[in-house]
């Protein structure tokens, strides 16, 4: 039997794997009460004692705004350990798959942003990121780096449960309208990564394998302003209790609602790549929320 270890199993995307990686061979999931990604010395061990087929690395420092003074913890999780993975996952020919964001790219450009697209990150978070994408590639190991934007879903912390959450204590909220990206469940990113790995583990040829970067998103754009009122808009469909009038969620202006981290103005990721190499048709960003909101909102109905 195939073994898969996964990271960061506490986290959102690192919950839904467990789920979508379960079919595919006998999984491994360790949170830092298992293993502390900032120790170089337990990563070996756990590669060394699992001999996993696939690493799977969703862990990461995703505190945006902490991350600008919290500079040294961030580069532990998102820089030195996945650099540690990779030489693990090479020594043992594992494959790792790894994840990145959107905010590896200034977001001045004004098309949807492709892989070979230059990285210009402007926040540590997004820096430290960039970091570990490169110390994969310069690895030599089998890898895949997924970039995906926006990630919400079920489990753990994102925007869509921040803004629910508002909507029942507020009767005004603001909300950026001048950041532009597509929200992306976490349900999907394990799905996407669970049919990559089936493909990986079926290939005759492993090192045929078409290794590399992708991006992967929903379909379709919106701003964090469309986002939440759209989210409210279809909360309140499915009869969740929400006080907070849709027409009460002013649009604002990235100056208008400073934060220590920068984000970018344009957070689009073109996915044409991982569509075309795979054989996917992603879902569009309103079409995934209404599925992840039907779990979050309690309803009699169902
Ligand atoms: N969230 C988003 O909007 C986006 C995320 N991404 C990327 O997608 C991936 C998955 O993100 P997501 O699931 O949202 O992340 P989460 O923040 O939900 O989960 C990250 C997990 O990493 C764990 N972790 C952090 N530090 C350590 C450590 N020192 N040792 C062990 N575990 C640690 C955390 O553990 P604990 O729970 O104990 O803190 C947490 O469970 C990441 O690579 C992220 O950069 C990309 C674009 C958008
Ligand atoms: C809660 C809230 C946020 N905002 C703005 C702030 C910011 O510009 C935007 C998103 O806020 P957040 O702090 O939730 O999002 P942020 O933590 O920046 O989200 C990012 O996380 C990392 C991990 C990623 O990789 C990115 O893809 C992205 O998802 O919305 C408002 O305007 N009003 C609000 O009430
Ligand atoms: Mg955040």
């Amino acid at each position: 039997m195939r073994r898969i270890l996964i990271t960061g199993k506490n986290g959102q995307v690192g919950f839904e794997l467990q789920r979508s990686l379960s079919v595919l061979g006998e999984v491994i999931a360790v949170g830092r009460e298992d293993c502390d990604l900032a120790d170089p010395a337990a990563i070996d061990a756990l590669v060394n004692r699992i001999a996993p087929d696939v690493i799977v690395n969703p862990a990461a420092y995703t505190a945006v705004d902490r991350a600008e003074t919290d500079v040294s913890a961030a580069r532990a999780i998102n820089e030195m350990a996945p650099a540690t993975l990779a030489a693990a996952a090479l020594r043992h020919g594992a494959l790792l798959v790894h994840y990145s964001t959107d905010y590896v790219f200034d977001g001045a450009q004004t098309t949807p942003y492709q892989e070979a697209d230059v990285a210009a990150p402007r926040s540590v978070y997004g820096q430290t990121k960039r970091a570990g994408e490169v110390a994969i590639e310069l690895s030599g190991c089998r890898h895949v780096t997924l970039r995906t934007s926006w990630v919400y879903g079920v489990w753990g912390n994102n925007f869509a449960k921040t803004i629910l959450r508002l909507a029942h204590e507020r009767d005004a909220l603001k909300v950026v309208a001048d950041q532009f990206g597509a929200p992306t469940p976490a349900a999907l990113i394990a799905d996407v990564t669970a049919h990559l790995v089936a493909r990986y583990l079926a290939g005759a040829d492993a090192a045929a394998f078409p290794f590399g970067t992708y991006h992967l998103t929903t379909r379709g754009e919106t701003s964090w302003h469309g986002y939440a009122k759209t989210l409210i808009m279809a909360a309140r469909a499915l009869g969740a209790q929400i006080r907070l009038d849709p027409s009460a969620i002013t649009p604002v202006s990235t100056a208008e609602y400073p934060l220590p981290a920068p984000r970018p103005a344009n957070s689009r990721l073109s996915t044409e790549k991982l569509q075309n190499t795979f054989g996917l048709d992603l879902p569009h960003w309103e079409q995934a929320l209404a599925h992840v909101l039907r779990q979050l909102i309690p309803t009699e109905k169902s």
